[in-house]
């Protein structure tokens, strides 16, 4: 598991290490990985000697960190043209260092244009985690004229570095280095950001309690529930899956096979597509109604489920049978309708599985502002206190926020999830393992983690679609692969 820090966390962490270390040397600390960073994304074309690297130098620190990792790069032969995006307003001591080491600074933004336009390397340090709104010219010009691989110093500038939603012209980094503690955007919009290298400066001991975390095959491993001698299949947390329908059978199959492939012990099914469900996955105990299921540890409850009447009544019946439910598509809409169901969930073990539209619909009624657009982890960890259940909020970053205020983000590799079904497959997978007596907040991360994982594996080889029943089948290699990874580590 690791952590991730606010922007405002993380310059609040640096105050005491910039107050007891000499002036200037945390910024060279960080702009010395950067420069190993840069040299590494070169030396992967050949030789970096003879190479050329530019520099886009913001106003502010963002932009000494830049210029510092040029004094670096002109060390090791490498050609370096700081462009100043604010001429009067660089880094005074990078820039008369840089101008020191004989690396070429231009002002004029055509000639800055020209040189982006020759470059085997760009190094953004226009903003970081002070960069606020859209970029302002001439950044978006220079960003546009990029053509070669960027590394984007602390964060890809034009994404806010707090909730990674993105403005107008910004860049798209093929690698990012980040300093002290990875930000939020960092996790939220891995796509402009590639891959993330963490420099230690220091920070350490300073960092409060993550506010947002992020969970790795470890956890992940170490969490998942497996059965022990003394287990049959009663003991290992029996699941009832609660989905429709006789037109849309999919969702209970899709479901219901996904629960049976998450965790060992059963898997109930009671709806209108038993008939389906039995004959894809002879080894689910299938009924018609939730009245007749019989005895299970949680309930997965919504795919296909309709949001009448009868959808109601199911719904309520399971959020009154004291037992955790992974509440999912038509159940969330029912939820966001009716006070009354929403009563039944409040404080109880409940986690609620929304994407984008789903989301919008579960908040309708409550007080308050929800923009997962705006800021999704704030969106999610609202609505989570609002209602008094988990809230897995879907998307290419999946964000799990309990009641409690705990957050999770899983980022996704790939976009390749998006796929009708798969929604069904997860909320099998959650649903499983709240029957095992994962709690919510875990349940949903572990979930998540693991749905990502089944999909790349589904796919094969990468580059490619992976429909949602490959997607389900592969759930047992992304389980091996997690306990593979908690076996090495212990
Ligand atoms: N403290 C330290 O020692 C360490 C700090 N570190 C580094 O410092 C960075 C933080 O530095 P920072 O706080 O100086 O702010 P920074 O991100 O450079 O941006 C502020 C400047 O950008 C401008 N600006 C804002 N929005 C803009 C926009 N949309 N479009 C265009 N311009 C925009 C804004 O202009 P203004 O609004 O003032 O006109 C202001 O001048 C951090 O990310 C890390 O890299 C590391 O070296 C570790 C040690
Ligand atoms: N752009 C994306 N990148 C990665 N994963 C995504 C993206 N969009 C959606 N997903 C994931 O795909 C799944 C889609 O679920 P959902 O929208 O409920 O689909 P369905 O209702 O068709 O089953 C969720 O797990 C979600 O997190
Ligand atoms: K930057």
């Amino acid at each position: 598991m690791y952590g991730v820090w606010t922007p405002e966390q993380v310059a609040t962490a640096e105050e005491p290490v910039l107050a007891r270390t000499p002036e200037g040397a945390l910024m060279r600390r960080a702009a010395h990985g950067a420069a190993q960073v840069a040299l590494r994304m070169l030396a992967e074309g050949g030789p970096v000697v003879g190479t050329h690297v530019v520099v886009l130098v913001g106003a502010g620190n963002n932009g000494g960190d830049g210029l510092w990792a040029g004094v670096e790069l002109r060390r090791r032969g490498v050609g370096v043209t700081a462009v100043l995006l604010a001429p009067d307003r660089a880094h005074p001591a990078g820039l008369a260092a840089l101008r020191k080491a004989r690396g070429r600074v231009v002002t004029d933004v055509e000639e800055g244009v020209a040189a982006v336009g020759r470059a085997d390397l760009v190094l953004d340090a226009i903003v970081g985690t002070s960069g606020r709104g859209g970029l302002r010219e001439p950044a978006p010009r220079l960003v546009a004229a990029i053509g070669c691989s960027v590394l984007a110093i602390d964060s890809p500038s034009g994404v806010d570095p707090l909730t990674g939603t993105v403005h107008d012209e910004a860049v798209t980094a093929t690698e990012t280095v980040t300093f002290g503690a990875r930000k939020p955007v960092h996790v939220l919009n891995r796509a402009r950001c590639g891959l993330v290298t963490l420099v230690d400066i220091g920070l350490g001991p300073e960092l409060p309690d993550a506010p947002v975390r992020v969970l790795d095959a470890v956890d992940v491993g170490r969490a998942w529930p497996v059965p022990g001698p003394g287990d049959d299949k009663y003991t290992q947390g029996v699941v009832g899956v609660a989905a429709g329908s006789a037109v849309y059978p999919g969702a209970a199959v899709l479901a219901s096979g996904a629960a049976a492939l998450a965790t060992s012990g059963m898997v109930r099914y009671a709806g209108s597509a038993a008939h389906e469900v039995r004959a894809a996955w002879p080894e689910v105990v299938a009924t018609d109604h939730v009245a007749d299921a019989g005895r299970v540890q949680a309930w997965a409850v919504g795919p296909g489920l309709g949001t009448g009447e009868d959808g109601a009544a199911t719904l309520a019946h399971v959020l009154d049978a004291g037992v955790p439910v992974l509440a999912d598509a038509d159940a969330i809409t029912l939820l966001g309708a009716s006070s009354d169901l929403r009563a039944r969930a409040a404080g109880n073990p409940v986690l609620v599985t929304p994407h984008a539209g789903e989301f919008a619909r579960l908040v309708a009624e409550l007080d308050g502002e929800f923009d997962p657009a705006a800021d999704r982890v704030d969106a999610a960890r609202r609505a989570a206190a609002a209602l008094g259940v988990t809230v897995l909020l879907k998307g290419n970053a999946t964000v799990v926020a309990a009641p409690d205020g705990r957050v999770l983000v899983h980022p996704a590799g790939s976009s390749w999830l998006a796929t009708a079904g798969s929604g069904d497959v997860l909320s099998g997978v959650a649903g499983a393992l709240l029957a095992a007596g994962l709690e919510p907040w875990w349940a949903g991360g572990c979930a998540a983690f693991v749905h990502a994982r089944a999909a790349g594996i589904g796919a094969g080889r990468p580059g490619a679609p992976v429909p949602a029943s490959h997607v389900r089948a592969a759930v047992p290699d992304a389980i091996r692969e997690v306990r593979a990874a908690a076996l090495a580590a212990s």
